[in-house]
């Protein structure tokens, strides 16, 4: 394989910055529904007197998007903020 082959033409960066649009859009969806879950739990524990935050499980949130090095640890802290929302203020 030549490096001319490897290269995407145009038309496939076209092709490709479509695919991220349709990424973005599909990350945006599923982050807000994390957040509503997120809160959803949150609110009914705290109504029942339970804590606001469960390390444990944050640990393991923490644990899975390890593999994506320092960035995959601010990407799950954003999505553990995100989940608290008003809570967490
Ligand atoms: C969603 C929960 O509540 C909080 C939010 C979490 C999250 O967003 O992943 C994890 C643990 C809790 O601090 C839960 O207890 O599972």
């Amino acid at each position: 394989m030549n490096a001319q082959d490897a290269l995407p033409s145009s038309e496939d960066i076209s092709a490709l910055r479509e695919e991220i649009d349709w990424l973005d859009a599909e990350i945006l969806r599923l982050v807000k529904r994390r957040v509503e879950v997120s809160q959803t739990i949150g609110k009914a524990r705290m109504a029942a007197g339970g804590t606001r935050i469960v390390y444990n499980r944050e640990m393991d949130v923490l644990a899975r998007y390890r593999e994506l090095g320092p960035e995959g640890r601010q990407l799950a802290m954003a999505l553990l903020n995100l989940g608290r929302g008003r809570l967490g203020r």
